[in-house]
């Protein structure tokens, strides 16, 4: 199909959109375009781009300093050689980053029409009848739509790598047909190996927009039409072909403006559905989160939630209902972007940008006599506003769309504003690379390492999507020039990270809690009418009725199976009926977690698989049974048929006798005894923790006597040690004086003598040895306190 063949006619705008913006060029954001270096050289560029051109600002790009004043400049020189940007002369003068929105933009002064906020969604479905013809992509078909929705089951991120066409020869050869891509051996920094092959999904060269779209998002659009969310982004250095892949221009629409193409055809394909659509256009930059549909004073956009459950407020949503719309909100987003002449690329997306469009719907019907889903009115609004209600039984399926132009990493540049943003934007994709690492290591290794998400904006809005719960589409752009290898070869090892992780995508729908009940009813109703069947044939005359003892336990575990499903379906509804009741009580607002819990066919299926490992449990009761049946002795071969069936009869009721006897103990006895257990725990538990309080100290006791003991021993050692010195020296001295005493007038010894006489230090000494240990004295003064304490006796 020729792209632009069905390019729609220009739709009536709002007065301000039409000064603003030529409908043909609205998803067209400046583009120079590669003319002399590829196949594609034919084609045309844009001539004019009201979005590139006539918004230059000479302002700085932060947000505090954005000008008021629109001055408008001179469309920047286009590059020697478009598609092949190289790095211009640094005195060339920058063209400054084009501001948000100046103050007299009437777009921007107040909510659009189609704010959300402002319409009742139910006068805003699209379905069939009302997309225009024009608004269609011819190319989703039947057998597109069923091939779609078969691709990627794999649960991979679909990973391509896209190379810019370039005037100079490249350092890369690409083989698409192998979808293998590897550096030149000259190029290779060590000459001695071989440089890597890499393998990837798809390899794309050339400017042919349509064919990327076909290969690298189209299966992702229709699966977001089908209930999942999808994510679609762009990453690569700077001036590799992100933004020209994502939007495209006038010649080459990018993948936003084909997808949306995509959206209202499925639409069309869809008679039996009605649609609601909403857009949002957001960027991050600086680390900050700008709602691009906001005017310039809003607030900035906040990410709330946690884990896995992320959304963003304040941010505007638009319900679009044709391509007209969209463009017009494309036009205004892409007016507030951040872009700036780097010295790499004239327009260079100075942010990350992320445009999302939530798409529900829910089956046609008539809204009249419709009623609202139980508990939803009470359930907290939506960020964004409120959304498509379930209806009359009709269930509501929401995805989420988003189309991520990721900023592009890039060296220093020579300007000091550029090198901040730089900063900023080379550090949040360093860390969405670390939080692919971990990812990706994760899956291969089954490990569950943490994954630093909330080191930046970008990680924590993508959260919910890494962590599995969206199908993703990466495009890796590539710089094939031969100064650009050490970007394009980590562009090419992120691209092989990225494809390790692990996707589990799932519908989400919320379905109409009565609708769900009479669902249960009817199933319980056929279930029912089911078991009545089988016990009719159970109850069957004999000779009706040959079946062997495995067949006839194999029928009394189908109908266990059917009363097990229909006790399930009448706690279920029980559940949805309290959930049911909660909503006259206004001070307490109904859980919609419970609702969804109660509703979702997932949580149902959980639910019923629990069930099922249980009767799984009672079947490997029953076949002990069994066992114990076959250890029978066996009837005689030539014993009469009748005399068999009754056997038989026979032992399946006894085996019914036996499950009953199972269950009746569990009903009779196994509750009511669980009940006396508890009562008794209930009752000793206190007293168990008093005494193992009591027990505690008089170990706490124990532990410090026992020290207090150790001491005293080596004390006492000690004094031992003392002893024995001072006895060898008293001897000793006996001995000296009675030599002594014999021949000199020495004082008795029962007489004080002196200080400084011998027998002073000698009556010394033998006090010391006679002392007591005070340690004694004190270990025993406590060990009799503790004994009188504890109430034992001794001491
Ligand atoms: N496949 C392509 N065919 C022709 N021209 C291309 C192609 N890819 C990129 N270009 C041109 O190269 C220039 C830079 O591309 P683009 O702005 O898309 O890069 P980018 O990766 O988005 O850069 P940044 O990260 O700085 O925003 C543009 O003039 C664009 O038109």
């Amino acid at each position: 199909m020729n792209s632009t063949a069905n390019e729609p006619q220009p739709q009536p705008q709002p007065q301000q959109t039409k000064r603003l913006l030529r409908p043909s060029s609205l998803f067209t954001p400046t583009r120079t375009l590669s003319t002399s270096s590829s196949s594609e050289s034919s084609r045309s560029s844009t001539p004019f781009n009201p979005l590139s051109t006539a918004r230059k600002f000479k302002a700085s790009l932060s947000l505090e300093a954005r000008t008021r004043t629109i001055v408008k400049t001179k469309p920047p020189a286009l590059p020697s050689l478009s598609g092949t940007p190289t790095k211009k002369d640094p005195a060339r003068s920058k063209t400054p980053g084009t501001p948000r929105q100046a103050e007299d933009d009437p777009l921007q002064d107040d909510r659009s029409e189609m704010d959300v906020s402002r319409v009742d969604p139910e006068d805003v479905l699209i379905d069939w009848e009302t997309v225009e013809p024009v608004d269609i992509s011819g190319e989703v078909d039947e057998n597109f739509l069923r091939a779609a929705k078969n691709s990627d089951k794999n649960d991979k991120v679909l990973v391509s790598i896209r190379v810019r066409p370039s005037d100079v020869s490249s350092a890369w050869e690409a083989q698409m047909s192998a979808k293998s891509i590897k550096l030149l051996p000259q190029h290779h920094r060590n000459a001695a190996t071989v440089p890597p092959l890499f393998h990837f999904d798809e390899i794309l060269t050339g400017s042919d927009n349509k064919s990327v779209y076909n290969a690298v998002a189209r299966n992702h659009v229709c699966a977001a039409m089908d209930g999942y969310n999808s994510v679609i982004f762009a990453y690569g250095q700077t001036a590799s072909g992100k933004t020209f892949t994502l939007s495209g221009d006038d010649d080459q629409p990018g993948i936003i403006p084909r997808a949306m193409k995509d959206v209202f055809a499925c639409i069309r394909r869809m008679p039996a559905r009605e649609y609601l659509l909403r857009c949002s256009y957001l960027e991050i930059y600086n680390e900050t989160i700008h709602d691009l549909l906001a005017p310039p004073s809003a607030p900035t956009v906040q990410l709330q939630g946690s884990g896995e459950t992320v959304w963003l407020t304040p941010l505007r949503e638009e319900v679009v209902t044709s391509l007209a719309g969209v463009r017009a909100v494309i036009a205004r987003g892409w007016a507030a972007r951040r872009t700036a002449s780097t010295d790499w690329n004239d327009r260079s997306s100075r942010s990350h940008s992320v445009f999302r469009v939530v798409i529900e719907s829910r089956e046609r019907g008539d809204t009249s006599g419709g009623r609202q889903t139980p508990g939803l009115p009470s359930r907290p609004p939506t960020p964004g506003g409120p959304r498509l209600q379930s209806i009359g039984g009709r269930s509501v399926q929401t995805s989420v769309l988003s189309l991520i132009d990721l900023a592009g990493s890039e060296k220093a540049t020579s300007d000091k504003e550029r090198t901040r943003e730089g900063k900023f934007i080379n550090t949040s994709l360093l860390t969405l690379g670390s939080v692919i690492s971990t990812l990706a290591e994760n899956a291969s290794k089954g490990k569950s390492d943490h994954v630093p998400f909330r080191n930046s904006k970008l990680t924590r809005m993508l959260q919910p999507s890494l962590s599995g719960d969206a199908r993703i589409s990466v495009i890796c752009t590539l710089n094939p020039d031969v100064n650009a290898v050490a970007e394009s070869t980590s562009t090419l090892l992120f691209a092989q990270r990225i494809k390790k992780v692990q996707l589990n995508a799932k519908k989400k729908e919320v379905v109409d809690t009565d609708a769900l009940l009479e669902r249960y009813r009817q199933e319980i109703e056929e279930l029912k009418k089911r078991l009545s069947e089988k016990e009719k044939e159970a109850e069957a005359p004999e000779k009706n009725r040959r079946l062997s003892a495995r067949e006839q336990l194999d029928e009394s575990k189908a109908m266990k199976d059917l009363n097990a499903r229909i006790k399930q379906l009448t706690n279920l509804i029980l559940t949805s009926q309290t959930v049911g009741e909660n909503r006259g009580d206004e001070s307490r607002p109904a859980s919609p977690s419970k609702v969804d819990f109660d509703m979702t066919p997932y949580q149902l299926q959980q639910e019923l698989l629990s069930a099922r490992r249980e009767i799984e449990s009672q079947a490997t009761q029953i076949l002990a049974l069994e066992v114990a049946l076959l250890a029978r002795p066996e009837l005689p071969p030539d014993a009469p048929e009748s005399e068999k069936d009754r056997l038989l009869a026979e032992q399946a009721r006894n085996i019914r006798e036996l499950e009953m006897v199972i269950k009746g103990y569990e009903d009779n006895l196994g509750a009511p005894l669980r009940a006396v257990r508890e009562d008794v725990e209930r009752e000793w538990g206190a007293r168990l923790a008093t005494e193992e309080a009591r027990h505690k100290e008089a170990e706490a006791w124990a532990a410090e006597l026992a020290r207090a003991l150790e001491k005293e021993k080596k004390a006492k050692q000690q004094l031992e040690d003392e002893r024995r010195v001072l006895a060898a020296f008293v001897t000793k001295f006996d001995s000296l004086t009675a030599g002594l005493s014999s021949s000199s007038s020495l004082p008795s010894l029962s007489s004080t003598p002196p200080r400084g006489h011998p027998n002073y230090l000698l009556r010394v000494c033998r006090r010391s040895l006679n002392r007591p240990c005070a340690w004694i004295s004190a270990a025993c003064v406590q060990s009799r306190a503790y004994s009188r304490r504890s109430g034992t006796a001794g001491g």
